[in-house]
């Protein structure tokens, strides 16, 4: 399906009838749309939009189709830990952590049709009310807001109940495309160990974590079929449909740029179209299109933007790239949730199936002392660099409306027990930006983990407390050997990390810096409000859109999966409204020394 290669062809004509008649329509009733990036969102907005064949749709997606790899259909944990640092992974590296010990940090980013939701955990979770709602009161996206984007992630998700496993049907979706559900209850570590350990902790079972309030320990659904392999953006979203005469799919075509027309519309900058390297070739090819949808994710949207000439003119200029829009909030923001690690060994002849797992999100109220509840708000008054005014008074609303926090995801690997303790809305702020004109050059980012004394007081007392969790009297018969006491103060016997040497809240500091890991849940690097108004259109531009995770404002407390696929939805309805709708924001399309 690739177009030819030449550096003059553009799309139109190359792919037979259909498509050789879509130049000769721009201008009339129809639009053709090019999205850069054939991911997790990019495949849910360009199949919903392929719906009205009115529109034409190009999907430009730089890894392979990726359908013969077993290893993503097969959600076990063997299949899963073999899809980091594969093909199918961009395979990049951060930038050494200066706040964590010097250390990279390994970032899996599905290169591959589908993007990340090809090698994802396929947890599939929606997050506290507030942190949505917050996207319209505090940072003015109009009209996202937690009834908004949860209707949306309803249309993407077709739920169904496991028997004996508690959830409430009328959180979920039922007829949307991803397919999700909770893995049957396999042995009694969960039901008759975690769970008692937590709720004698001061936790609470969850029915259902779906409706605005995840607190509480759940078995949480992840997105598979009812034979428990993936379902995904490919293989839910864009497989049924590819037969679409509109819908047009091109694999390893890795966008390089946007291209501009000399002529700006209302003082604004106009796309014309994309080029874009055939990876079979080398070759550059141009396509042409009345909207340009950028899915590219965290990573790859604001380099296309940098390339393009949209961001920082300190960044792209030394490039010997022009600006075309100024634009310096592109590439900022960039947000990760850090983790700790709490290890314990199984007792012996146990083992656990890498499909289930039972995830708590607990609240400042649950998870601190009174006192150390002060500590924490205290130290949210401080704001790192980079974080915006906005993202600050967000996160005290957060903390002040008691949302949860920090989750617990408990889980087997196979033969120790992990909590893994992830910290949900971290107050530090990273950045990632190209450092080559070249597009095969991949940007250098900075996750700024731990740069926050905030981020590093949660995430201390969290693991504190999934030590305690380990030492109740519930999870004895089911850890190596036995703890000493329950009473939360002694080192569990079976603990394999931190470790029984380390006890002191110092002692705990250090071990987390050096040993921080990651959430893969980089999020925000062309957020609403700075980078794209609330029709996703990028500030400057009549008719270039980001439709991804970089458009997140604030990180959920969520795994994301869920609400990108919401962006998806949301974009599509957006894309396919009245023009008026999409001119509704340019009146706000103001740059503001907050955003950037
Ligand atoms: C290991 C791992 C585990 C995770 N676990 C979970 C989980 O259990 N639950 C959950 O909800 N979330 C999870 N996430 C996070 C979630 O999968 C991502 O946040 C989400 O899929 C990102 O969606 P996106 O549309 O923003 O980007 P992506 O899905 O990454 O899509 C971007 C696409 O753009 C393509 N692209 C980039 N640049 C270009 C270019 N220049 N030209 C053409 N194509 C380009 C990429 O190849 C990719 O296909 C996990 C992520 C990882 C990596």
């Amino acid at each position: 399906q690739d177009p030819e290669d030449s550096t003059t062809t553009t799309a139109e004509g190359v792919e037979g009838g259909d498509v050789a008649s879509a130049s000769s329509l721009i201008g009339s009733k129809r639009t053709t749309y090019v999205v850069v990036g054939g991911g997790t969102a990019g495949l849910a907005v360009a199949t919903r939009l392929s719906e009205d064949p009115t529109n034409i749709i190009y999907v430009l997606e730089a890894g392979a189709d990726g359908f013969n790899n077993p290893n993503i259909a097969n959600l076990s944990g063997p299949s899963i830990q073999a899809l980091p640092g594969s093909s199918v992974d961009w395979n990049y590296t951060s930038l050494p952590l200066q706040y964590a010990a010097g250390q990279t940090i390994a970032m899996t980013r599905g290169r591959v049709l589908g993007g990340s939701s090809a090698v994802n955990g396929a947890l599939f979770t929606r997050p506290n009310r507030i942190d949505l709602d917050l996207w319209q009161t505090a940072f003015g996206a109009i009209g996202w807001t937690w009834n908004t984007i949860s209707a949306a992630i309803k249309k993407a998700e077709k739920f169904s109940t496991t028997p004996g496993l508690p959830s409430i049907p009328s959180y979920h979706g039922q007829s949307g495309p991803i397919c999700d559900t909770q893995r049957p209850l396999v042995g009694e570590v969960w039901n008759k160990g975690v769970i008692p350990a937590v709720v004698a902790c001061g936790g609470k079972e969850s029915q259902d974590q779906n409706g605005g309030d995840p607190s509480g320990i759940w078995y949480a659904p992840k997105a598979m079929f009812q034979n428990s392999t993936r379902s995904y953006s490919a293989n839910s979203y864009y497989l049924p449909n590819a037969g679409r005469s509109n819908l047009h799919v091109l694999t390893t075509s890795t966008v390089s740029r946007i291209l501009w027309s000399s002529k700006k519309q209302g003082g604004k900058v106009v796309a014309t179209g994309v080029e874009y390297i055939n990876g079979s070739t080398g070759n550059k090819v141009t396509l042409s299109a009345d909207r340009v949808v950028l899915s590219g994710g965290v990573f790859g949207t604001p380099q296309v933007l940098e390339l393009s000439g949209v961001g920082n003119p300190k960044i792209m200029n030394p490039l010997g790239i022009s600006t075309v829009v100024d634009l310096p909030a592109v590439g900022e923001n960039l947000m990760e949730q850090p983790t700790a690690r709490y290890i314990a060994a199984l007792a012996p002849g146990l083992t656990n199936s890498g499909l289930q797992l039972t995830l708590n999100f607990e609240t400042p109220r649950t998870l601190f002392t009174p006192s150390e509840w002060i500590i924490a708000r205290n130290l949210l008054n401080t704001a790192p660099p980079g974080l915006s005014k906005s993202a600050h008074n967000a996160l005290k609303l957060m903390f002040d409306s008691d949302a949860v926090i920090i989750e617990f995801m408990g889980f087997p690997n196979p033969s120790n027990l992990v909590f893994l303790p992830i910290l949900m809305h971290p107050m530090s702020r990273g950045y990632s930006h190209i450092v080559s004109a070249d597009a095969r050059v991949a940007p250098a980012f900075d996750l700024a983990l731990l740069e926050s004394p905030f981020d590093l007081y949660i995430l201390t007392k969290a693991l504190a407390r999934a030590r305690r969790f380990a030492a109740q009297s519930s999870l004895t018969p089911f850890l190596a050997s036995a703890p000493p006491s329950a009473d939360g103060g002694a080192v569990p016997a079976g603990e394999l990390a931190p470790g029984a040497s380390i006890t002191t809240d110092a002692q705990l500091q250090q071990f987390i810096k050096q040993n921080v890991g990651v959430a893969y849940h980089p999020l925000g690097t062309a957020a609403l409000g700075s980078v794209v108004d609330s029709t996703l259109k990028v500030k400057g531009t009549s008719n270039v859109f980001v439709v991804d995770g970089s458009i997140i404002p604030i990180e959920p407390s969520a795994h994301p999966s869920s609400i990108i696929y919401g962006i998806g939805e949301m974009a599509a309805t957006i894309l396919n409204s009245p023009f008026s709708l999409l001119s509704a924001d340019d009146t706000n399309d103001s740059i503001t020394a907050d955003d950037q």
